[in-house]
């Protein structure tokens, strides 16, 4: 087996943002492995050699190297002594060390993944980073270098047992152990969830000028020049700048006076002037108005390197800067570089499986039982939360089971069961890796069906297929159908992931649900056709949006008008196209349940694939149709844009859409004041849509009037 892990070179604090802010870039520290079937007389059954920047430093006995040190400490919290088989790393470094670009960032981060790939450990990121953060303790680096781009991290409080354990290094790179070279135990693995980040939209004109001067800054001796404590003013001050920046940094076309402003820093650079001759100086010698194109200046991580952000003008600013050390006698380099997006990469160079001398397991063929476990154990609590009366949504058994009884029917009950899916919307998913709303659509998907027909939602369960697992990716589906659960009261009982390697695309996956409900033997199954006549209203529930149907048109008219995800929406200039899309369909479970004990409706369609058109007649007996009056009830302005940009006739858009009704409901005249009190009390924001009329055979059953209003 053969592999290669890349991992980007970072700078942190970008400023004010001590310990928070990290920018992953082009620059990245390469492991080229190769492991052996064979175990051999090595120390650690690993063997290193080294190019690049550090070569006549770094020490290639992996005892010592801080690459493998970290790789061993993480094989031994998974009870794995060393390497597992004869392993060869050829690091090869372009990352000049100690000069606050994060070469022991990147270092820690490619350790933590070499042991991942080499133990087969399937660790997913979150939990890497976790292991990054027991040895190097601030999270600004480990999280760019981990997850590329840039981001804002933080430290969750440990709690005390935790902080006092004696394995955590709490240093600024893993010490020599304290009892010799092996202590002989295996160290315990890391508390859950240390460290978090957040990753900010970065402009695409800002690029970044490194200027390196050529002495090394440790960055433990630079933290060691830092005060113990602060002014409320200076905390203050980077406060406001630290809040500012992110969306200085994200705007585009950037604006060079708000980022110079938000990039002023009180609490690490002034401190570290002593240990970087004519730093003060050098920051302040430039400005937007002194040197156009220029945006921003700071120091890189702890330094000595500078980092200036501009948009043009990249070598006059630099050559400018290096002429300022050279005024200290401080020679420099330089580098243009750019945010690395990806973070950490690992690529197989040969099939795992393909090399003969390696035993075949089920992880090499690409399917983890670790990751899947380690899976579980994340979700646990997730599920866990959607407990009701009857139903414990504890995991781990061969099914789910309810105790109606319990669930508060005391003779038997009629059950109704849905099953569904979330269609394509999983794509817009995928584009903004976002994941923890999909699984809302899912849930809703399924219990709005169920709610129809007058059951309550009591279980459900998830279908989750991927070709390969990313942990974090199914962690935040299931937190989504965990929390469409809690909304509809039902208990996620089970589920099933699926890692089928090949069957679909990498990175991506697909969905499905089923609900199960119940209605009480005296209750009526809904709709109750019998009792319409021409004449009942229709009352329409307004929706959040396209809710989780017609995704594939959506997404060819968002393509023909060359837009992106992350595109401001043309509908709504607050917010991307992508996150827009993705607003959760809504769940009328506990309105439409308020409403169906009142016994105010007859019956109700619930609009999904096929539109008002479709659904509508779904819940009608023969002779009657629905009568629409499109003039009733406002259409939510991404509606207004889908139809304008992919120029859609008003047909097809009631055929497609729910045009901004998310159900549509038959009540009898009498009731009308009634049912939109019960549902109004309950959130909801009904529109008077139209009536039921008489149907010949020949007629249509949902007729559409005053279309015309949508042109
Ligand atoms: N590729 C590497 N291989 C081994 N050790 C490394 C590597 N990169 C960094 N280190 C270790 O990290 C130290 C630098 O870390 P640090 O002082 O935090 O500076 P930086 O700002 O470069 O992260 C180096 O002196 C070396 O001990
Ligand atoms: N927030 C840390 C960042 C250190 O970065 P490095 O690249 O110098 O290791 C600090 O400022 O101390």
């Amino acid at each position: 087996m053969s592999f290669t892990i890349r991992t980007p070179c970072s700078s942190a604090n970008l400023g004010p943002g001590f310990d928070v802010f990290g920018l992953a870039l082009s620059l990245y520290l390469e492991l080229q492995v190769s492991v052996s079937n064979s175990s051999s007389t090595l120390p650690l059954n690993c063997r290193i050699t080294y190019e690049g920047e550090g070569a006549e430093d770094v020490s290639l006995d992996p005892e010592v190297n801080l690459i493998t040190r970290v790789a061993v400490y993480v094989l031994r919290c998974h009870k794995k002594r060393s390497f597992p088989s004869e392993t060869h790393v050829h690091i090869v470094n372009p990352i000049p060390l100690g000069r606050g670009l994060g070469s022991s960032g990147a270092a820690v981060v490619a350790g933590v993944a070499l042991a991942n790939e080499v133990g087969q450990l399937g660790l997913s990121r979150a939990r890497m980073l976790d292991y990054c953060l027991m040895v190097e303790r601030h999270p600004d680096n480990v999280a760019a270098a981990l997850y590329g781009g840039f981001v804002g991290t933080y430290l969750r409080e440990l709690e005390p047992a935790d902080v006092e354990r004696l394995e955590i290094p709490l240093a600024e790179v893993l010490p020599t152990p304290a009892g010799g070279k092996d202590t002989g135990l295996d160290p315990p693995q890391p508390p859950l969830d240390i460290g978090h980040y957040h990753k900010f939209k970065w402009a695409p004109e800002i690029k970044c000028v490194a200027i390196i001067p050529q002495f090394e800054v440790p960055t433990a001796k630079a933290r060691d020049v830092l005060p113990k404590e602060y002014s409320a003013a200076d905390v203050r001050f980077n406060q406001q700048r630290t809040a500012l920046l992110p969306t200085a940094l994200g705007e585009s076309p950037p604006d060079p006076e708000f980022i110079y402003l938000a990039m002023q820093d009180r609490v690490h650079q002034p401190y570290r002037k002593g240990l970087i001759p004519g730093l003060t100086e050098i920051l302040q010698s430039v400005t937007p108005k002194s040197h156009p194109g220029l945006l921003g200046i700071c120091l890189s991580g702890a330094g000595p390197t500078i980092l200036a952000l501009a948009t043009s003008n990249f070598e006059a600013i630099a050559e400018y800067l290096i002429a300022q050390f050279e005024k200290e006698n401080i020679k420099c380099i330089w580098k243009l570089l750019e945010p690395a997006h990806d973070g950490t990469t690992v690529t197989q160079s040969t099939a795992p499986g393909n090399n003969p001398a390696v035993p075949l397991t089920y992880a090499s063929a690409g399917v983890s039982i670790d990751a899947g476990n380690s899976l579980v154990q994340r979700i646990k609590p997730l599920v866990a939360a959607t407990a009701r009366p009857g139903a414990d949504a504890s995991i781990g058994g061969f099914g789910g089971t309810l105790d109606l009884s319990r669930a508060g029917y005391s003779s038997l009950p009629n059950l109704v069961g849905a099953i569904d899916g979330i269609g394509t919307k999983v794509k817009i998913a995928f584009a903004m890796d976002k994941h923890d709303t999909v699984g809302i659509d899912l849930v809703a998907m399924n219990v709005n069906d169920l709610v129809v027909q007058g059951a309550e939602p009591l279980m459900f369960l998830d279908y989750y297929a991927c070709s390969r697992l990313n942990v974090d990716t199914a962690t935040a589906f299931v937190k989504g159908v965990a929390e469409g659960c809690k909304e509809s009261n039902c208990a996620l009982v089970g589920g099933e992931t699926a890692e089928m390697p090949g069957l679909y695309s990498e990175g991506e996956y697909d969905a499905g649900g089923c609900a199960i409900g119940a209605i009480a033997k005296n209750n009526p199954i809904l709709p109750d056709t019998g009792s319409m006549s021409e004449g009942d209203v229709l009352i329409g529930l307004a929706s959040s949006g396209a809710h989780s149907n017609g995704f594939s048109l959506i997404r060819k008219i968002i393509d023909n008008a060359k837009l992106g995800y992350q595109d401001d929406a043309p509908w709504d200039r607050g917010t991307t196209i992508g996150d827009s899309l993705l607003t959760p369909t809504r769940i009328y479970v506990k309105s439409l349940l308020q409403a169906v004990q009142r016994g105010v409706l007859k019956g109700m369609a619930h609009i999904t694939g096929g539109g008002l058109t479709e659904n509508i007649p779904r819940m009608l007996p023969k002779h009657l149709a629905a009568e629409v009056d499109a003039s009733t009830y406002p259409v939510p302005e991404v509606f207004k844009w889908l139809k304008k940009a992919g120029d859609i006739d008003e047909e097809e858009f009631a055929r497609v859409w729910n045009t901004g009704l998310g159900m549509v409901c038959v009540v009898a005249p009498e009731k009308v004041k009634e049912a939109r009190e019960v549902l109004e009390g309950e959130g909801e924001v009904v529109y008077e849509v139209g009536r039921l009329i008489n149907r010949n055979d020949e007629a249509e059953s949902c007729v559409m009037k005053n279309m015309e209003v949508w042109r």
